[in-house]
């Protein structure tokens, strides 16, 4: 049980009253919904099971919105052979599984080979029949921290190099995705982890001894008592704690500065766009917010996005939620005014939050407002508890060289104050230079993942 879960002395619940009336004992943190072990839902797994007569369970890697992934040794090998196992909940195992659309590119000419180097493909694909349903279930290469997060090379002498390049890395792998006429639809850190060292000669003993042993904590019925749900584990298994990994002495080289884009769930052929795009509104364009544009464009934004996020450890335009009006904020204080018919018309609540001109040096100027209420003095009726805080009290970034001087952050709980490394100002003037290249506003001006390449920070 981790520090946290033995400190937590009341059975947790993830809701009101759930669908199994299960309780998790301790902290649910990094943990898969317990109300989720239902018909319909997770399969039931413990470490140590054997599934599909092939794959025995050795730890947990993570979860998803509809998934589990499992660190699995792969038995029918002689040598110790690894993988992980993604077993989709039973109501996403259908012909729509996004995970099966990398065969449904594959059917429209994509060619897997040529992708191999930059994304994680599918190295198996069976079926489960388990107290939950039928689920699909995928097994891919094991993969290490999401890029966005390496603490072991933020923590050596010159991250800027590693990080530099797989930023490198991951335009490279949209160039190539572009090349064949496919956008990703989902392009951002938490789809592309990083490569780690070869994991197969390892004994499960010695591999346990370099990533950690599993923790785990109780499933209990709601009298406290053990359940007997045959739908729900007894226990629910903590995913890898890769930071840890990272801080440890032996585990610190185990992970490689070396991108791997995981995801094809929402990737579509460019000639039939899909109308909805899958990506979190901190990653998604301002044509898509506020025109439902869809298109390579929405790629090129995100992989905007994504560099500046890989090399800084830092979300460039983090709002505190979903919240759309929010995000265009962030954008429009560092980037500065939109086009027409946008800024005037087509973002509504734009007259809330700013004036309709912009001042001398080119920067949108804030319409006041009163902090305590929201409420704007422009006579505007319009706002509402809830609205974001008035961006101005907040210190917001106004260029993209302002977001980049903050430099490399990451925050860990086994470093109190986070690791801090500064950026040198040559390197913040290429970079700027790059992004604000592909963070313009009219998608067709963006430069293509391949110009990108070209670009002098690839170079430094
Ligand atoms: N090949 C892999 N190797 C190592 N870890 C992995 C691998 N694939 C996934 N993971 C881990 O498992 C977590 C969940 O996987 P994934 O994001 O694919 O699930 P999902 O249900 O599709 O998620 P989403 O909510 O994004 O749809 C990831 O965040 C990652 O930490």
């Amino acid at each position: 049980m981790t520090d946290t879960a033995s400190m937590t002395s009341l059975p947790y619940t993830d809701g009101e009253a759930e669908g199994n009336g299960l309780l998790v004992d301790g902290s649910p943190s990094g943990l898969e919904r317990i109300h989720d072990y239902e018909p319909g839902g997770h399969h039931p797994v413990h470490l140590g099971s054997m599934l599909h007569d092939r794959y025995k369970v050795i730890h947990k890697l993570g979860s998803g919105g509809y998934a589990n992934v499992w660190l699995c040794q792969d038995t029918l090998s002689k040598m110790p052979k690894y993988c992980a196992l993604k077993i989709i909940m039973a109501e996403g195992s259908t012909g729509e599984c996004p995970e099966l659309r990398i065969n449904q590119l594959q059917d429209f000419g994509l060619d897997p080979d040529s992708l191999s180097g930059h994304f994680c493909l599918p190295l198996d694909q069976f079926e489960i029949n388990g107290p939950n349903g039928l689920h699909y279930a995928f097994s891919y290469p094991v993969l290490g921290p999401r890029v966005s997060r390496l603490i072991n090379i933020a923590n050596s002498e010159d991250p800027g190099a590693p990080l530099r390049k797989m930023c490198l890395q991951v335009t490279q792998a949209m160039s190539t995705l572009h090349e064949q006429g496919i956008c990703h639809g989902d392009f951002r850190p938490a789809n592309i982890l990083a490569h780690i060292l070869r994991l197969d000669h390892l004994s499960e003993d010695d591999l346990l001894t370099l990533i950690g042993r599993p923790e785990t904590v109780k499933v209990l019925a709601a009298s406290g008592d053990e359940h007997a749900l045959p739908g729900a584990p007894h226990y629910l298994v903590y995913p890898i704690d890769w930071d840890k990994v990272a801080e440890s002495i032996t585990g610190k080289d185990l992970i490689l500065a070396k991108a791997c884009v995981t995801d094809f769930g929402e990737s579509f052929n460019i000639t039939e766009p899909t109308e909805n795009l899958g990506i979190p509104q901190l990653y998604c364009s301002p044509e898509y917010v506020l025109d439902r544009k869809v298109g390579l464009g929405c790629d090129l934004w995100a992989l905007g996005c994504t560099l500046f996020e890989i090399r800084t450890g830092r979300r460039l335009f983090d709002t505190f939620d979903d919240d759309p009006d929010e995000y265009l904020c962030k954008v429009a204080m560092i980037l500065g005014k939109m086009p027409e018919p946008w800024w005037s018309e087509v973002w509504e609540a734009r007259k809330q939050f700013f004036k309709d001109d912009a001042d001398e040096a080119g920067k949108v100027v804030e319409v006041q407002r009163d902090v305590n209420t929201g409420a704007s003095n422009s006579g505007n009726e319009q706002n509402r508890a809830g609205w974001p805080q008035p961006v101005a009290v907040q210190q917001e970034p106004r260029s993209l060289q302002d977001s980049l001087s903050s430099g490399l952050f990451i925050g860990s709980r086994y470093c109190p104050d986070g690791i801090h490394r500064a950026m040198p100002k040559e390197e913040i003037d290429i970079f700027s230079d790059l992004l604000s290249k592909l963070l313009v506003f009219c998608p067709e001006d963006r430069l293509t993942a391949s110009q990108a390449l070209e670009h002098q920070f690839f170079k430094v």
